[in-house]
């Protein structure tokens, strides 16, 4: 098991968001995060990545390679920098005291455009990129961090539906070729996002964690 998540409480000082949930990543799941606006999907999500405390209940990890891919922000047409760059930034974590990218980062980043198709973006400066291959490159980005978990906050905002199936089918590579553990968060409801082998889906009043065949069959729908 890669994240075992136990009777969890989270929420801000005036309000508790998530009530007392529990689930568990395990290695190869691809678990896809649902719930309406405001129920609680990114206060999940922060509290997983340890930014806010849990008011109750705990989270156990069994592995520190944890790559995220927040949600989309604006991105200033100015900022100059190049694809390459914007994927080794991924590194920084792990650079400690050492100033300049090694060997081996630039390699990894060479194998990761590799898989995600984006070598040829490499030299092009990051903000004249489509909304599609922006998503690619913080995708590419948040896998210097991990090979084994990756948390993406609703990927495939703003993108268009050939973009959106593009980027879902790199997704299930990742999953499926490379057994990368994935979290998915997403409000669109339509089968096309259900992607994964698992469903959390969170509402006010409770939550659904299981496959995904039993949801759909269930007709669960949150
Ligand atoms: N920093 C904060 N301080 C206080 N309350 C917050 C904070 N962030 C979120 N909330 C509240 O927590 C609740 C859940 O918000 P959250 O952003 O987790 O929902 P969400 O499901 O991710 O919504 P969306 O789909 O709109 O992103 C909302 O009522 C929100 O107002």
């Amino acid at each position: 098991m890669l994240v075992d998540v136990s009777n969890l409480s989270l929420g801000y000082e005036k309000q508790t968001v998530i009530h007392d949930i529990s689930f568990q990543v395990e290695e190869n799941d691809f678990i896809i995060v649902l719930g309406s606006n405001g129920v609680g999907k990114s206060t999940l999500i922060k509290g997983m990545l340890g930014l806010i405390k849990p008011l109750g209940g705990s989270i156990q990890y069994n592995t520190e390679k944890i790559g995220y891919m927040p949600q989309e922000t604006r991105v200033d047409p100015n900022f100059p920098a190049s694809v390459m760059e914007v994927i080794l930034s991924g590194f920084v974590n792990k650079m400690g005291l050492r100033p300049f990218h090694n060997k081996k980062d630039k390699e990894k980043a060479y194998e990761i455009m590799e898989i995600l198709k984006i070598t040829h973006l490499k030299k092009k400066c990051f903000s004249e990129l489509s909304g599609g291959q922006r998503q690619k490159v913080l995708l590419a980005r948040s896998l210097c961090a991990t090979d084994k978990l990756l948390i993406l906050d609703e990927p495939s905002n703003n993108l268009d539906q050939k973009s959106k199936s593009e980027f879902y089918t790199i997704l299930k590579h990742l999953n499926e070729g490379h057994h990368i553990s994935i979290i998915m968060i997403t409000h669109d409801i339509d089968n096309d996002s259900l992607i994964g082998n698992k469903v959390l889906a969170l509402r006010t009043d409770g939550y659904y964690f299981g496959k995904t065949d039993d949801y759909m069959e269930a007709d669960l729908w949150y």
